[in-house]
């Protein structure tokens, strides 16, 4: 990740790294002008030259500060980004295995952590290079004060590493307790009815769940803080210890004017000093943000920027002895589906049911390509398609699921916006012309009764004029006529325009609409029944989007 920033960001940060050390050593060579002026004496260069300096430092100054915030918000930028950009092009079940909740931990604090310590790192470099011309100039002023100095700062150094390495194990506790805190507000949030309506349940939820988190994250944060402010004090000790052998050893050499000028610049110096050991913590802190983030495995490296794949030519799809198992930690007996046989036909009606758990949901992923199967293979005519290379096979779907996000925004079929009136013509058809009005392809509100937004995530899936049309349990949440529409007319309207539909239903009543219903039981393909056993014999539709859209 550092080296992705220094692609990004290299050039501002070189010049934010060149403009931070010139201006140190600007502010030494001030100094050193001052310190070189014992006792009342007048400056050694004139007061020109010191203005000439002065001037010069503080306008490289203000080009620093601004450098550095533009810096700043550059790496917020580009970490957000990055983040999203992966987070995009990772596979849907690494998704689904790392959970929400720590994903919005990563994309909250991480980022912010992440960046911080990026945008310091001109800061780190300026007082290191500060620190650096301070050390060398004490050791040109008496290489042998300098020798003692150098053993108390190496010690300091070894106390510091020590405290730091403390820090991250802190910074671990703390960052694993905010992931649990999060998916503590998460219920609390996506629960807020139940909470409100059960009071005991909010109660039970506030001691048990919230209140524990809380306190285990104070605990964690309280542990961190302190560690934190620990090495800070720790690193104003160390700088009062320097003083102290400093003025000790310059006493015994017997020369008070060196003694002077030491003290003096390791007291310019404590700054910087503080300053490097601070950032020292938030690189430690950031380490542990970017070890989240690698635990969470969101590799995704698919360039959004890559033509989007276009949907082969097909007629059947075939499942060939296909298995997937949930990789569960600490699971006994995962589910397992499969084997499956299964051939989906083109411009066919398939209902899928099963009872609760039997694994339809599962199947309608690894359909869409949205699970990779631990065994078996999918054909699509005889042609055996590849995981990895997947985005051509999943771009013949379109979906409407139980747990569906309804955007806003309308597409067509070749991914843009889409042209109001033929939104409009499918709201009429879908019942929601006088409900909701759409311009420039965005729904003017979502926000709806669960059925009536489930009817324009289906306009939105019927906009995009795609071939396979994939539904779990879309009617679940219709009123009992509009559920007869979509069963009697929507479905049949669909097929008939060449497009072919996959639909889970408990709906029984309306089974004899289906070609073929596929029953699940417990993993397994239980019983398949085909209302026209020779469909396969007919001349399927080409789909036909003008008639389908209109
Ligand atoms: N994300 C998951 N992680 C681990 N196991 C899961 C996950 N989702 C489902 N399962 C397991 O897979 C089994 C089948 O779930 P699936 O959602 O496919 O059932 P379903 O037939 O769609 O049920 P329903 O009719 O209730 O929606 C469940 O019993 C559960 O044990």
């Amino acid at each position: 990740m550092l080296s992705y920033f220094i692609r990004k960001l290299g050039k501002l940060l070189l010049l934010a790294t060149v403009s931070s050390g010139v201006s140190a050593l600007l502010a030494l060579s001030l100094f050193s002008m001052i310190s070189q002026t014992k006792g009342g004496a007048s400056l050694p260069y004139s007061p020109l030259y010191y203005g000439a300096v002065w001037g010069i430092w503080l306008l490289m100054t203000i080009g620093t500060s601004t450098l550095l915030s533009r810096l700043s918000a550059d790496a917020v930028f580009q970490i957000r980004v990055s983040l999203i950009r992966r987070i995009l092009g990772t596979a849907y079940d690494k998704l689904e295995r790392a959970g929400s909740s720590r994903l919005y931990n990563v994309l909250i604090s991480d980022v912010t952590s992440i960046s911080n310590a990026f945008s310091e790192l001109p800061t780190f470099i300026f007082n290191l290079i500060l620190l650096v011309s301070c050390l060398s100039y004490l050791a040109y002023l008496s290489p042998m004060l300098f020798g003692v100095l150098a053993v108390a700062i190496g010690i300091s150094f070894m106390v510091s590493r020590t405290l730091i390495g403390k820090l991250a194990r802190r910074s671990r506790d703390m960052r694993d307790s905010q992931d649990a805190m999060m998916d503590g507000y998460k219920g609390m949030l996506e629960g807020s009815a139940q909470l409100a309506v059960d009071a005991a349940r909010k109660q039970h939820y506030y001691e048990h769940d919230l209140q524990r988190r809380a306190e285990q994250l104070r605990k964690h944060e309280r542990g961190f803080r302190m560690m934190w402010d620990l090495n800070r004090g720790v690193t104003v000790a160390l700088v009062f210890l320097l003083l102290g052998v400093v003025t000790e050893a310059g006493r015994r050499l017997g020369d008070q004017g060196l003694v002077m000028s030491y003290a003096l610049i390791i007291t310019y110096c404590a700054g910087p000093f503080g300053m490097v050991m601070n950032l020292l913590q938030q690189f430690a802190h950031a380490r542990v943000s970017l070890s989240k983030i690698d635990s969470l495995q969101i590799d995704g490296d698919k360039s959004l920027a890559a033509p989007v794949a276009h949907a082969p030519a097909w007629n059947t799809i075939q499942f060939s002895q296909i298995e997937f198992t949930y990789r569960q930690e600490g699971a006994e007996a995962p589910f397992v589906l499969g084997p499956l046989d299964l051939e989906i036909r083109k411009g066919e009606v398939i209902f899928i049911t099963g009872g609760n758990g039997s694994g339809k949901s599962t199947f309608i992923k690894l359909l869409l390509g949205l699970h990779e199967p631990s065994a078996g293979s999918i054909y699509i005519d005889g042609v055996k398609q590849s995981w990895a290379d997947n985005e051509g096979y999943r771009a013949l779907f379109s979906m409407v699921l139980s747990d569906f996000y309804l955007f806003g925004q309308v597409l067509d079929g070749s991914g843009k916006a889409a042209a109001d009136a033929q939104v409009v013509s499918l709201l009429e058809r879908f019942k929601m012309a006088s409900v909701v009005k759409v311009l420039g392809g965005v729904f003017d509100t979502v926000r709806l009764s669960q059925g009536q937004r489930k009817r324009l995530a289906l306009v939105s899936a019927i906009s995009r004029e795609r071939d396979i049309y994939v539904l779990d349990e879309w009617a679940a949440d219709q009123d009992p006529q509009y559920r007869r529409t979509f069963y009697e007319e929507i479905i049949p309207w669909l097929q008939q325009s060449g497009r072919t539909v996959v639909a889970v239903t408990h709906d029984d009543r309306y089974f004899p609409i289906a070609d073929r219903r596929v029953d699940f039981e417990a993993g397994r393909i239980r019983l398949e029944s085909n209302r026209f056993p020779s469909r396969t014999d007919q001349t399927v539709a080409t789909p036909d989007y003008a008639t389908v859209s209109a």
